[in-house]
Formats: structure tokens, C-alpha cells, sequence
């Protein structure tokens, strides 16, 4: 199953009393599919997936498959110790997801060859397609990217570390290895500022946490690239998703902070994040929804 258009990562709503709230992520992902991505990926690393306990994480990714009808693929996060992320994928699996996407393990450090035993783990304990995302500790060479590519369920490549010279590497060795289907995506937080760049060294794929509050924006700016409207697009960049970007940086997780906040802005109750982020202060609130409307301004 190929995957083209941009790709929507909701976010996870909590209620007051920090539970997830269904009934508001049901209408989040139904709003999402309306605007017309060409997958969702619930329970990712906008999705808070590092605060989910396996339950809560199944009746997400429940929700996220009964929402979307069919209409695009879902694919859900899964991730952190193997035995879990197995669980995780397993859990996937009986939900009616299509695919994982597999974040990285926490807090060990480990060689590029140990990871290849975490993707052969996990991708065996499951039927689902499995795109691996190269973030964080999860650092492949070349050559243990080409391995991976090469197992069975593996079946894309998805990068947040924004080394370009590495990635040009794996794709060129990737494709000379496994060639055909296998697929890359730009997975960098708030992606959109790094499409042109990861475009020269061939990954087109990219991942859009603004879907989740402007998909106006996140659709034009799709739109912009692929029609090589350069205009529209550097505009974009530089009037919206820069300052977008800028904010972002004044405080650690705010890559996702800011995308929940944003959506409560744009009228729908998400709630807070969950610890260890933090909600952004009312400045900063302030200031982000200059941002939404500069944006929303320019499509
Ligand atoms: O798991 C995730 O949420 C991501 O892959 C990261 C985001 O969607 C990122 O690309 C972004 O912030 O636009």
C-alpha cells in the first residue's frame, strides 16, 4: 500500500480529569479525513504515544480505524521496550490499523546493529506493515538500513534526525538494494520547513502536525511543492511555518504542546498535554495565534 498526500498526525485529546477523551478524538480525526490527507497516523509522536498505557492506546487506534472508514490507511505509533512495542503492534493489529509506525526505544543507547534486532522483533510479532522511524537514538548506517528494508514488513523509512548527508546515503542504498515500493518520508518536527531539502536528496514524504489545526495551510503549501509553485511555498515558509518554528524552540516539546494548543484555538477542546510536556503559557498562546492567523491569512 502506497502512501501519497500529506500525511495527518492528530493529536491525542485528554479530558479534565486526564483520561482520553474519545468523543473529542473521534470528531478531531473526522475533521482531519474531511480535509483530505492521504494517511492518518494516530497514537505517533504528535499523538503523545510515549504517555499511553497499552489499553488506552488500543481504544485510540480503535477510534482512529472506525472514524476513518476505509477512506485513507491508518497507521499507529508503537514503540519504547521491544516486549512492549510487540504488544503495541499486536494491539495495532486487532484495532484494524494498516500499518506502525515504529518510534524509537527510550533511554538505552545501543549500535546501529542492535536496532536492527529491535525492527526484526517487533516486525515479527505482527502481519502489519511497519515504516521505522530514524530519530533520537535510533540511528542506522547505510548498510543496517538496508537490512531492515530488506525484512518483509518493513516497508518504509522515515527520518527525524535532519542529517541530510546520512540520508542521502540510505536512499541511494536502499534503493539499490530492496528498489520498487519502498517508501521515505520526512519526518522532522514540523516537516514542512525541511520539504525542499529533504525533496533534493529524493524523500517527497512528510509528515504534518499543522493538518491537525490549519489543514488549509498544510494543503496549500502540498499543493505549492508539488506544482513547483516556489513562490507560494517560500512565502509559506517564511511567513508561517518560520515563526511557527521560532516558537517551537523557546521551550523543549513544544513541537507537540504547540500543535494541541493550536487546535484548541481553532475551536475543538483537545485538552492539555500530558507530563513530562508543558502546556505553553498565555504569551505564548498569544503569540501562536498571531501565527494561525497570518497563515490562515495567506491561503
Ligand atoms: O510521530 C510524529 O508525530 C511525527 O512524525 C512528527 C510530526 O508529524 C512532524 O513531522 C511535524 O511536527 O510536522
Amino acid at each position: 500500500m502506497r502512501l501519497t498526500g500529506v500525511l495527518f498526525f492528530p493529536v491525542t485529546p485528554f479530558a479534565a480529569d486526564g483520561t482520553v477523551d474519545e468523543k473529542t478524538l473521534a470528531t478531531h480525526i473526522e475533521q482531519g479525513v474531511a480535509a483530505g490527507p492521504g494517511g492518518v497516523f494516530v497514537a505517533c509522536g504528535t499523538g503523545e504515544f510515549h504517555s499511553l498505557e497499552p489499553g488506552e492506546y488500543e481504544r485510540v487506534v480503535r477510534i482512529a480505524v472506525e472514524v476513518t472508514g476505509g477512506r485513507v490507511p491508518v497507521y499507529a505509533g508503537a514503540g519504547g521496550p521491544v516486549a512492549l512495542a510487540a504488544r503495541f503492534a499486536r494491539a495495532a493489529e486487532r484495532a484494524g490499523a494498516d500499518g506502525l509506525l515504529l518510534l524509537p526505544p527510550y533511554l538505552v543507547t545501543f549500535p546501529p546493529e542492535g536496532l536492527v534486532r529491535y525492527v526484526e522483533q517487533v516486525t515479527a510479532a505482527t502481519r502489519l506493515p511497519l515504516i521505522v522511524y530514524q530519530r533520537g537514538n535510533a540511528v542506522f548506517t547505510p548498510e543496517t538500513a538496508a537490512r531492515i528494508a530488506a525484512l518483509p514488513g518493513v516497508t518504509g523509512f522515515k527520518d527525524g534526525t535532519g542529517d541530510l548527508d546520512l540520508m542521502q546515503r540510505i536512499v541511494l542504498t536502499v534503493r539499490s538494494t530492496v528498489g520498487g515500493d519502498f517508501q521515505f518520508f520526512n519526518g522532522m518536527p514540523t516537516a514542512e520547513m525541511t520539504v525542499p531539502a529533504y525533496r533534493a536528496v529524493g524523500v517527497d514524504l512528510y509528515s504534518s502536525a499543522v493538518f491537525c489545526f490549519a489543514p488549509e495551510v498544510s494543503l496549500a503549501f502540498h499543493r505549492a511543492v508539488g506544482s513547483g509553485d516556489t513562490a507560494t511555498a517560500e512565502r509559506l515558509l517564511a511567513e508561517f511555518f518560520q515563526p511557527l518554528v521560532a516558537l517551537r524552540d523557546t521551550v523543549p516539546g513544544y513541537a507537540i504542546s504547540l500543535i494541541k494548543a493550536a487546535v484548541r484555538l481553532r475551536g475543538l477542546d483537545v485538552g492539555g498535554v500530558r507530563p513530562p510536556l508543558v502546556d505553553p503559557s498565555e504569551d505564548h498562546l498569544a503569540e501562536l495565534q498571531k501565527i494561525i492567523d497570518s497563515g490562515l491569512g495567506l491561503v
